[in-house]
């Protein structure tokens, strides 16, 4: 993303309805924009929280929320470029320190990270970034003894980024170690990289529309894919702003997510679980192709984006507000779509907080809760009925490994391979064991998506 620096104006509005606060009396203007950006860098790396929770429009971190619109803009360009190459942006920082920063100078190294995502991957002047961090630095008790140091370090980093940035990216993976040992061990090292490359990029947006996909396409200057999805490289405004959002046209949906809704096959007039549904992308699709569609989730806040996000589309379902493995419905459903809640490691594009957010612990917990998911889900699907399983993990403990446990240990349930020319364009998704294995680094017709897993089980009595 390019974004402009303090006073250029070139930053777009994404967010309405707050003033942006007075500026105290002699501060530097953009200072508080990268205070931010440095306070929030800690709070994902450091406390693990999750960026979309720190810069929601709504309940954001309030330092966040008391910035000017292009200042939020700037923040969250700064934040996306700092944690997509966090470990590039380490390495070349290193290189210019004598000795380690001192073990817990924690705000020290986020002002450093945050000079540096603009210093090499932001059209900010450097002059700008550089005193910017320098005054940040100097105003911060836990920092101020390292102001000299701040500015030395980035204006080195600023000279010499043309000879040394090529270098470290082609270096460095950009993911914390246990990440990258865990891609290369499962994907192999070619691929495990060609994933992480994937990830330091911004994705594009994919579209699924209601109607007529080359019209849409059109209007919204984008193209149509292989498996009827549109695609915007660059969204040329923010999501709402677009032609079509407020007649319900499109919803945004990346293209490997609208898959696993399709292997329930025709759905017209079918009585359908939609389990774990929020915010709803999967409900639209079954609720557009006909089916009735009861629409579970356990969190309110998020069945209530789902039930919003059904109005706009003007598309109707059943909410149910309850814990999956606690809700015992009257009668069994035709069919059931189970999209768990995963690690979400497969939307690292998307969401580059997640890289660090998450750890191998999260991985395995969420797998144990998956398989209870999983276990609920399948008392819910008529004998014979299909259930889709499916996750944006890219971690076989949360997909492939977790549905061969199953597979081995009930024996009432089968595996129905997905079939070639049932998904368009995602043929080279289809592993020989008939599921579906999306990754961002593969792909063929339907390349650029997000990493999910899907698979299709039948009960047999
Ligand atoms: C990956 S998101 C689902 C995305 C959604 N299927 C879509 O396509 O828009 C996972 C959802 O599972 C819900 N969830 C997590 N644990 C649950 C449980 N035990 N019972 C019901 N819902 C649960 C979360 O609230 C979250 O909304």
């Amino acid at each position: 993303m390019v974004v402009k620096g303090p006073g250029s104006g070139t930053l777009r509005k994404t967010h309405r309805g707050r003033r942006p606060p007075t500026r105290p009396e002699g501060e530097k203007p953009g200072l508080a924009a990268r205070r931010t950006a440095a306070r929030l860098l800690g709070a994902v790396v450091d406390a693990h929280t999750p960026l979309d929770a720190l810069t929601d429009g709504e309940h954001g971190h309030p330092h966040f929320l008391a910035l000017a619109p292009r200042d939020r803009a700037l923040v969250r360009a700064i934040l996306a470029s700092a944690l997509r190459h966090r470990r590039t942006i380490e390495t070349l920082l290193q290189g210019y320190l004598e000795r380690p920063l001192p073990a817990g100078a924690h705000a020290l190294s986020h002002i450093l990270h945050v000079g540096a995502a603009q210093i090499l991957f932001l059209d900010v002047p450097d002059s700008a970034a550089v005193d910017l961090a320098v005054s940040h630095a100097a105003a911060d008790p836990r920092a101020a003894r390292f102001s000299r140091l701040v500015n030395a370090v980035l204006r080195r980093l600023a000279r010499d980024r043309q000879k040394t940035l090529p270098r470290a990216l082609a270096q460095t993976c950009d993911a914390p170690d246990w990440l990258a040992e865990r891609l290369t061990a499962v994907y192999g090292a070619v691929q495990a990289r060609a994933i992480m490359e994937a990830h330091r990029r911004e994705p594009p947006v994919d579209f699924t529309v209601k109607t007529d996909p080359s019209l849409w396409a059109e209007r919204l200057g984008g193209r149509v894919l292989a498996n009827g999805s549109v695609r915007v490289e660059r969204l040329p405004a923010p999501v709402p702003d677009l032609p079509g959002y407020a007649e319900g046209q499109w919803w945004v949906q990346d293209a490997a997510a609208s898959l696993p809704a399709r292997l329930l096959g025709d759905v017209t007039g079918r009585a359908v679980a939609d389990l774990c549904a929020a915010p709803g992308g999967k409900t639209a699709q079954l609720a557009l192709a006909g089916a009735q569609v009861t629409a579970l989730d356990q969190s309110a806040s998020r069945l209530a984006r789902l039930n919003a996000n059904l109005q706009r589309l003007g598309l109707a379902a059943t909410l149910v507000e309850s814990d999956l493995r606690r809700w015992r419905p009257e009668r069994p459903f035709d069919a059931v779509l189970l999209d768990a809640p995963c690690s979400s490691t497969g939307t690292i594009r998307r969401h580059p907080d997640v890289a660090w957010t998450k750890t191998p612990e999260d991985i395995a917990t969420m797998a144990q809760v998956q398989e209870q998911l999983l276990e609920s889900a399948l008392l819910l699907v008529r004998p014979g009925g299909p259930l889709v399983f499916s996750n944006c993990s890219l971690d076989p403990a949360e997909g492939e490994a977790l549905v061969e446990a199953l597979l081995a240990r009930r024996q009432d349930v089968t595996l129905d391979p997905i079939q070639p020319g049932e998904l368009p364009g995602a043929e080279d998704f289809i592993a020989p064991q008939g599921w579906l294995r999306t990754t961002p680094a593969g792909g063929g017709a339907l390349a650029d998506v997000d990493g999910f897993f899907a698979v299709r089980l039948r009960r047999l009595r």
